[in-house]
């Protein structure tokens, strides 16, 4: 809850406050203090219920492997002197002894001078044996002989005792993570049960009037719980069981039993939200009845992560993770994992880095340092970081991302042309295949949909059509899907291309007036003659769009020099324009008919837009553009974009 609402009789004088803003430094410092040491809480498993844990000890190995001598190949056991003078010409007779060594046979007769002894590979070398010769290199006289032609030397397809591991010998080191294959070695050695780090059992709560599961069914206001599920899932990817408990409501009492019993059950507690200044805030003073010490920190100089609380209660762990899910997020990777994972005695997370260039300027606040999500894409000289970012509300900015850069607390801001360190959520860079920079349609999901099934990586990056112009100019796309009007000409893109730069055809939208269906103000009518019965009305909100937007140049052409209530509310999407209408926060707005046909509106058709594609020409003959080409004419996909509701072109 932030101020704007501030239930159950407080007012926004008397709200908490941050009481000290650490660095994040100064933060982890703090907690890890609080923290460790600690003893390690160690189980055994059996060894096939290990994969994935962590190694708690060292493990010796109490035999040796092989436990014996054994053949290599299927042949016959000798003593190499015998052997010694065979040759092509000079052949050797030896006797065949009663026995046949088997796998799984311990041999009962030696192998006496001048005899020999059939054997399978894995058979256990006989008494008096040094070597083994192949059956391929052998020939056999009756049922009692062999004849050897050639030399056999000392040793020659045997594997001596312990000779793969020795008894003793060191065999795994405490803090191995246990794989397969780890688990196959202590099987080898017979080992059944492994003394294993036991894991970090972490109790997840989301807080929140406004939170309902995925799978129900989302009432007005509500929003899905994201936080549950993501912060769930990487706890787990970091050696901890999450256990996750529900939201629960913003009321003191309700949200003070459930994290009582989370804490007396699990290792750690980790909620999400509700820990900034609003007056529902009221996780953090539920800890400071949890139990010592309590609250370690609460608010750090990030961004995004201000609010985040760190505790520590009864010896546990207690975090508050801010509610945006993107600062939930990255102050969880950045603060909390390194806590969990040695707690479950895993090693640090190793994050790779690369260099790469930001290609536009980036704004900061200053006095905190600043982790800005990017996508990576290739450019012509080297990496490019694009800020991915839709503000720390948004689950995509960090879900989408390759990684981040980080803005020191001192700047406010990163100059555009900088060359930045990119941390990397993923080991390795995987650049896509087809950067798309530019403005967004829900048409072009159509055209990538047969490239990503045929595997090839699709980023597209919304910034506008001048914003996708200025990257194609710059060649850091391989194409910029525009929709730009000149006014002076009346045409659509061709005006705004620069060499380099070759424009290829995608769809028309129409744009149009959208309102609630049956509004009797607006059927039947032209979208000229209901823009003026809009203003005619006084009572009547429209919803605008931001500046720049193809649409609104279109709003302002029909409204000339009116500015009717809502004029001053510019969102800049589409759907956000239907969003409005559809929940009766405006009355009329425009955007393009299939948004509107999704949300079922009513629609009064005004211009049809051209939606096209500035490709860079140096970048055409690459097989993803050609691939995104020929998918763009394909009849399957046109039919598509008709079926969506535009107009292929
Ligand atoms: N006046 C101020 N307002 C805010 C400040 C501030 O300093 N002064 N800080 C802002 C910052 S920064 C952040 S981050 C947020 C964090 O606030 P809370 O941790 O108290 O989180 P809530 O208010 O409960 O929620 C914020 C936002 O996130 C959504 N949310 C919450 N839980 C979940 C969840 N489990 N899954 C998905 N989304 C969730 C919630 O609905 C809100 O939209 O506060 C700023 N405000
Ligand atoms: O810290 Mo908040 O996380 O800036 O968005």
């Amino acid at each position: 809850m932030t101020e704007t609402s501030l239930p159950k009789g407080r007012n926004s004088i008397d709200q908490d406050q941050f009481l000290t803003i650490l660095s994040r430094e100064e933060a982890m410092a703090r907690f890890e203090a609080a923290l460790f040491p600690r003893e390690l809480s160690i189980e055994q498993r059996k060894l096939a219920e290990t994969l994935g844990c962590t190694l708690a000890r060292d493990i010796f190995s109490p035999i040796d492997v092989p436990p014996f001598d054994r053949s290599n190949v299927d042949g016959f056991a000798v003593r190499s002197t015998d052997l010694a003078s065979a040759a092509e010409f000079a052949p050797v007779q030896l006797t065949l002894n009663e026995e046949v060594i088997a796998c799984g046979t311990a041999p009962t007769h030696p192998v006496l001078p001048k005899t020999a002894t059939p054997i399978a590979t894995g058979g256990p070398i006989p008494r008096g044996a040094d070597a083994v010769v192949m059956v391929e290199h052998t020939q056999l006289l009756g049922v009692r002989a062999i004849e050897v032609r050639r030399a056999a030397s000392p040793g020659q397809f045997v594997s001596f005792a312990g000779s793969d591991i020795a008894r003793g010998e060191a065999l795994l080191r405490a803090g191995t993570a246990i794989g397969s294959r780890e688990i196959g070695m202590l099987a080898a050695c017979g080992i059944a049960e492994v003394p294993v780090a036991r894991s970090v059992r972490v109790a997840v709560i989301s807080t929140g009037d406004e939170l309902v599961q995925p799978g129900e069914a989302l009432r007005p206001a509500a929003i899905y719980d994201s936080n549950g599920a993501i912060v769930a899932a990487a706890i787990d990817e970091n050696g901890g069981n999450a256990v996750f408990w529900g939201a629960v409501p913003d009321d003191e009492q309700q949200l003070e039993a459930t994290m009582q019993r989370a804490l007396a059950e699990s290792d750690m507690v980790v909620l999400s939200g509700g820990t900034s200044k609003g007056a529902g805030d009221v996780t953090h003073r539920i800890i400071a009845r949890l139990g010592q010490p309590g609250i370690i920190c609460h608010g750090v100089a990030l961004k995004p992560g201000k609010p985040l609380c760190l505790a520590v209660c009864k010896d546990k762990p207690v975090v508050i993770l801010p509610g945006f899910p993107t600062s939930a997020m990255f102050t969880f990777h950045d603060m909390i994992v390194p806590i969990l994972r040695r707690m479950a005695a895993l090693p640090p997370r190793a994050d790779a880095t690369v260099t790469a260039k930001v290609p536009v300027r980036i704004a900061s606040e200053l006095g905190r340092t600043e982790f800005v999500m990017v996508s990576l894409v290739d450019g012509a000289d080297g990496l490019i970081a694009y800020p991915s970012g839709k503000g720390s509300g948004a689950i995509t900015s960090f879900s989408q991302a390759d990684g981040f850069l980080r803005i020191d607390a001192l700047a406010d801001q990163m100059p555009a042309g900088s060359e930045a360190e990119v941390t990397l959520f993923t080991p390795h860079v995987r650049v896509p295949d087809l950067v798309i920079v530019g403005s967004h349609c829900t048409g072009l999901d159509l055209v990538t949909a047969p490239l990503a099934h045929a595997g090839l990586t699709v980023r597209s990056i919304a910034v506008g059509s001048l914003g996708g112009l200025a990257a194609a100019k710059r060649g850091e796309c391989d194409l910029a899907p525009i929709h730009l009007l000149d006014d002076k000409t009346g045409t659509y893109n061709t005006p705004f291309l620069s060499a380099g730069l070759e424009l290829v055809p995608g769809w028309r939208r129409m744009q149009g007036i959208v309102f609630k269906k049956g509004d009797q103000r607006f059927e039947g009518l032209s979208a000229e003659q209901a823009v003026r019965a809009a203003i005619a009305d006084p009572s009547c909100i429209m919803v605008n769009r931001n500046h720049g937007a193809g649409t609104r140049i279109l709003i302002d052409r029909l409204l000339g020099e009116a500015r009717p209530d809502g004029y001053w509310n510019q969102p800049r999407s589409h759907n956000a324009v239907a969003a409005a209408v559809a929940q009766g926060r405006a009355d009329w707005g425009m955007t393009i008919a299939p948004v509107a046909r999704a949300s079922d509106l009513g629609f009064i058709p005004f211009a049809e837009e051209h939606y096209d594609f500035a490709v860079v020409t140096a970048r055409k003959h690459r097989p993803a553009v050609q691939a995104f080409l020929s998918a763009l004419a394909s009849h399957q996909t046109r039919a598509a974009l008709e079926s969506a509701g535009f107009r292929p072109a």
